[in-house]
Order: C-alpha cells, then sequence, then structure tokens
C-alpha cells in the first residue's frame, strides 16, 4: 500500500491529464451533493471516476515504459501510445454517458 500511494501521489504530482481528471472529479463530487444523487447514482459515479483515473494512470504506465525502451521516434512506439490512449477515451466517453444520464433529470428539473 505504501508503493501503491506513493505512485497514486506521483501521478496526481506531475500528470497533467490525471489533475484535470482529479478536478472534475471534485466538481462532479460536489455537483453530487449539489443535487442530492441517490446510492445509486453515487456508485455508478464513482466508479467513472475511478475507471477513467486508474486507465489514465495506466496509460502513463504504457506511456514510460515505451520511452523507457525506446527513447526515439518509431511508429510502433506512436501505436503503443495511441491505443493506450484510445482506451482512455472509451471510458471517459462511458463515464460522460453516465454523468448525462444522472444528471439530466436533476438539471431539467431545477427550470422546471
Ligand atoms: N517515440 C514516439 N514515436 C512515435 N510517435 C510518438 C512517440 N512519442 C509520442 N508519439 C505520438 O505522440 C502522441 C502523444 O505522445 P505523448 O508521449 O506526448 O503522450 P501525452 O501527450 O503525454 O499523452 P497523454 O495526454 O495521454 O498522457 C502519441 O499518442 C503518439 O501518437
Amino acid at each position: 500500500m505504501g508503493y501503491a500511494t506513493k505512485g497514486a501521489i506521483i501521478l496526481l504530482k506531475t500528470e497533467p491529464s490525471i489533475q484535470v481528471q482529479a478536478a472534475i472529479a471534485v466538481i462532479m463530487t460536489i455537483a453530487g451533493f449539489y443535487f442530492n444523487i441517490t446510492s445509486t447514482e453515487w456508485i455508478a459515479q464513482t466508479f467513472c471516476i475511478g475507471l477513467v483515473m486508474g486507465l489514465e494512470g495506466m496509460n502513463t504506465t504504457a506511456e514510460a515504459i515505451a520511452d523507457f525502451i525506446h527513447p526515439d521516434f518509431h511508429e510502433k512506439i506512436g501505436h503503443i501510445k495511441d491505443i493506450a490512449a484510445g482506451a482512455v477515451v472509451i471510458t471517459a466517453i462511458a463515464a460522460a454517458v453516465v454523468g448525462f444520464i444522472i444528471y439530466t433529470p436533476y438539471v431539467v428539473a431545477l427550470f422546471e
């Protein structure tokens, strides 16, 4: 747990994409309290946040390994980095859809 916590702190301190995702996670958590979302919605939201940020960490790992193995430009390194980033995008799209499904009724209710 000590090394893992150290790794999570490194990610949060050094990775801009993780920092942006952490900021979005804080905003969504505030929104969750503001709209008083249900337990099931909290579970879905928390799972999405963990999934996107966890996979972003794995993407960073893939990039670091690729750069270590082959620091110079190479078509295959580019391919590896592209598909690692693509995996994050897939989860981010799914998370955005979940967020849309959760919050649309609450936002619509604000204007009724
Ligand atoms: N050594 C390389 N050889 C070939 N293409 C590369 C190489 N390094 C990066 N690229 C290309 O540049 C893109 C961005 O790579 P980079 O390592 O800068 O990731 P990043 O911008 O830090 O990504 P993320 O925001 O997901 O952390 C890659 O997806 C790949 O297409």
